[in-house]
């Protein structure tokens, strides 16, 4: 089977400081796999890298049989949960994924407000996103991250500032995208999440592969 996701021997280097070496991974078609590993030892700089945000010294990067290349070829029909995207706070958090919604005109207003219900936003809907705490402002990320209905997820510490409920709910709608085959790739310090959602997990340490 043709991996969806093919990370092949890849490298960078930041003023002579290797971020990460030899980098070598597939991800296949509804398949979720977990990046893990301790603070600052390579796991969002190779997503950036996998969505074309930074560039690579050696190696590539093919998703869906397209070369990723930073500057011209980005990640396609992916959702991604990478850092904190700067919301406007003094528009409502809907208004600000119709904004979002704006630059791809693939969704309905009715899309983003089911993917604002599902992660748990259904009464913030017309708030102000100044009046949204750290944990609504994270399902925001993810409502953004899942709108469109993408058939990969780049998710980046996604859990972070998320209740107790609000972390099972995530849970069961990954589950539900992987059954329906979405590919999905997951950073998280918590083992729960990686021993509930990921069929494989890869470690890193200093910016290689354990
Ligand atoms: N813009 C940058 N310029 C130079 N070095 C950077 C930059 N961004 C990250 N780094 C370095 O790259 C390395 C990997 O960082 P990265 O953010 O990928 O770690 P991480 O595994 O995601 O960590 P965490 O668990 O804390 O999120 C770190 O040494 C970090 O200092």
């Amino acid at each position: 089977m043709t991996a969806i996701i093919s990370v092949r021997n890849i490298s960078k280097k930041i003023k002579e400081h290797p971020i990460f070496q030899d980098i070598s991974f597939d991800i296949h078609k509804g398949e979720c796999v977990g990046l893990v590993g301790h603070n600052g030892s390579g796991k969002t700089m190779i997503m950036k890298a996998i969505c074309g945000f930074i560039t690579i010294d050696t190696g590539e990067i093919i998703i869906n049989d397209e070369q990723i290349t930073c500057g011209t070829h980005f990640i396609r029909d992916a959702g991604v949960l990478i850092e904190a995207p700067v919301f406007l706070n003094t528009i409502t958090g809907y208004e600000n994924l119709a904004i979002l919604a704006n630059i791809q005109q693939k969704i309905s207003k009715e899309d983003i407000i089911h993917a604002m219900q599902v992660v748990g936003l259904g009464e913030a809907i017309n708030k102000k996103v100044r009046a949204y705490s750290l944990g609504m402002k994270q399902k925001l990320r993810i409502a953004q991250a899942i709108m469109e209905n993408p058939s990969i997820l780049i998710l980046d510490e996604p859990f972070n500032g998320l209740d107790k409920a609000s972390v099972e709910n995530f849970q069961c709608l990954l589950k539900a995208y992987q059954e329906k085959g979405t590919t999905i790739l997951l950073t998280t310090h918590d083992d729960r999440q990686i021993t509930t959602l990921c069929n494989k997990v890869y470690e890193l340490d200093n910016g290689r592969m354990l």
